[in-house]
């Protein structure tokens, strides 16, 4: 027995050592990168929290190795990059437009939908999608924008009152916001709705537990471990609790959704709004290759994609207001041209006067991205700042990290909305400001989210002015799970500024 355990070390280490001098890891290692150690690669220097990560991933190694690095975790080599020619050859390849086995943990809970999709099967699902997203249709939107914006000031404005009295008040401010864009994503586009601003969401905190724990996996030693044996772990048990309450509330979505579908099928003409989930359900009644998994996948990934990145744009966006007074009262000034005093709806021609509301809304994103990172599969050598990335290797694009690059954004930590002002423009490398990722495989929702940013603000700052008390909370850390997040929550003291908050007139 001695000897057959003997004999099975000696055979992995032979293959480990092969594997270590192989001319694909030899390559790599020809890149700069931290130094690694045997079979764990950097993986051990990397935090498990999703703050710590974020630092050292995109501020400290970028600062050390370069605007091109490599790290390994485990047996898997990424190649990290953060600069806007870097970004560019990457992000508008048509020959690199697949994620890779690095997206694969996602796969129990979105399955292969649009986020997840490779080759063909994306790119004919991108083609069916497309026109669910256009400029034309979003304006249909503005309705559930602006209820939803006003029921999220209602919302507000409850925990602001007292025995019938109105006062400035502190309020953790980022769940407000998850509950009114999930409400909004439902709605607009899935044509259901599920009320998450006035009943308690469980699915909102599933998606935050099973956020965490794809996160905590990626670093770790489970990568290693068949997945059996994390699901005997208190945190698999968690996993797969959270993934069910996630799962059953899509079900509920869809059951509502086919039943509208089957009701309202013969009524829907092309002239009307078309959900991109009414595409979906008409497309497959039609006859297009379309199962109903493939459906609930993109039930899932639409509704994650379609709230958790927005609110996180909002709270960012809150936060740049609460600590920048001065910026806040230029936007409340630009609304007061726009709406007068009025509490009106904001509509899509509003949208375009709002200048001044639309660069604060890019400088947030660009201090502080959604989505910070995202990952692309090598599937035939490149060449890249002269060196050579193998096929198999991984290109981890750091959108933070760029958005932070002094020789981009002079005085790159400071907020500056006027960067995003024509003039400043002008010269400006295209791919030095990606919060929406660029190219083939750029976010479908980007222009349904900057109106629906736009909608929400300009309701929320005609009504409540945001201060951020850095000295009682110090400044707000972000943290990167699948999305941005605020490390410790987004505490905001509310000031009312008006009387009526029952609703836009
Ligand atoms: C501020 C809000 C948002 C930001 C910053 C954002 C950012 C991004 C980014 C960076 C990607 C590329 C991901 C990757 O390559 O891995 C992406 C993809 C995607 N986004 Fe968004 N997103 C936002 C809102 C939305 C909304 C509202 C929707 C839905 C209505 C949406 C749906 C999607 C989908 C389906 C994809 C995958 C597209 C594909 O691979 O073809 N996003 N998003």
């Amino acid at each position: 027995m001695f000897l057959v355990v003997c004999l099975a070390a000696a055979v992995i280490f032979l293959l480990y050592l092969r594997w270590e001098y192989s001319t694909y890891v030899k390559t790599i290692d020809l890149i700069p990168g931290p130094p690694k150690v045997p079979v764990m690669g950097n993986a051990l220097l990397i935090p498990r929290n999703p703050h710590g990560s974020l630092e050292i991933l995109q501020e400290k190694w970028p600062k050390i190795y370069g605007r091109i690095y490599r790290v390994w975790v485990a047996f898997q080599a990424f190649i990290d990059i953060s600069s806007p020619s870097l970004m560019e050859e990457i992000m508008s390849s048509q020959k690199f437009i697949n994620k890779g086995e690095v997206y694969d943990p996602l796969l129990p809970w979105l399955g292969e939908g649009l986020l997840t999709a490779k080759g063909n099967k994306w790119r004919k699902r991108r083609r069916l999608l497309t026109p669910a997203f256009h400029f034309q249709i979003l304006d249909n939107f503005f309705d559930t924008f602006n209820k939803n914006a006003d029921i999220l000031c209602q919302q507000l404005h409850r925990s602001l009152s007292k025995e019938g009295e109105l006062n400035e008040r502190e309020i953790e401010v980022f769940p407000f916001l998850k509950r009114c864009t999930l409400d909004i994503i439902c709605e607009a586009a899935m044509g259901i709705q599920v009320n998450a601003q006035l009943e308690d969401s469980e699915y909102l905190n599933a998606v935050q537990k099973f956020s965490l724990l794809l996160f905590e996996n990626f670093f770790s030693v489970w990568r290693l471990v068949p997945r059996w044996i994390f699901f005997l772990t208190t945190k698999g048990k968690e996993y797969k609790k959270s993934l069910k309450v996630i799962h059953d509330f899509t079900s509920k979505v869809l059951s509502n959704s086919n039943n509208f579908i089957v009701e309202h099928f013969s009524m829907i003409s092309f002239a009307d709004r078309r959900a991109f989930l009414d595409l979906m359900l008409i497309a497959a009644k039609e006859g297009a290759d379309l199962t109903d998994t493939d459906i609930r996948n993109e039930v899932d990934t639409f509704m994650f994609e379609g709230h958790d990145t927005t609110a996180s744009a909002a709270v960012w966006f809150l936060y740049c207001m609460g600590t920048h007074p001065e910026h806040q009262e230029r936007v409340r000034e630009e609304l007061s041209h726009v709406f007068g005093d009025s509490n009106r709806p904001c509509t899509l021609e509003d949208t375009t006067k709002l200048k001044y509301l639309e660069c604060c809304i890019k400088e947030s994103l660009r201090l502080y991205p959604s989505v910070p990172n995202i990952k692309r599969y090598i599937s035939e050598d490149i060449v890249l700042n002269g060196y050579k990335v193998p096929a198999g290797s991984t290109i981890s694009m750091h959108i933070y990290s760029l958005h932070r690059n002094e020789e981009v954004f002079p005085d790159p930590l400071v907020f500056k909305p006027e960067r995003f002002e024509n003039q400043q423009l002008v010269g400006r490398h295209p791919f030095s400001f990606v919060p929406f990722s660029a190219g083939p495989r750029n976010c479908i929702g980007q222009r349904f989210a900057l109106f629906e940013e736009k909608v929400i603000m300009s309701t929320l700052l005609r009504r409540f002015r945001f201060t951020y008390d850095t000295d009682k909370h110090g400044p707000a850390k972000p943290s990167a799970d699948l999305v941005l997040k605020p490390h410790h929550g987004m505490p905001m003291i509310l000031s009312p500024l008006v009387d009526n908050f029952l609703g836009s007139e």
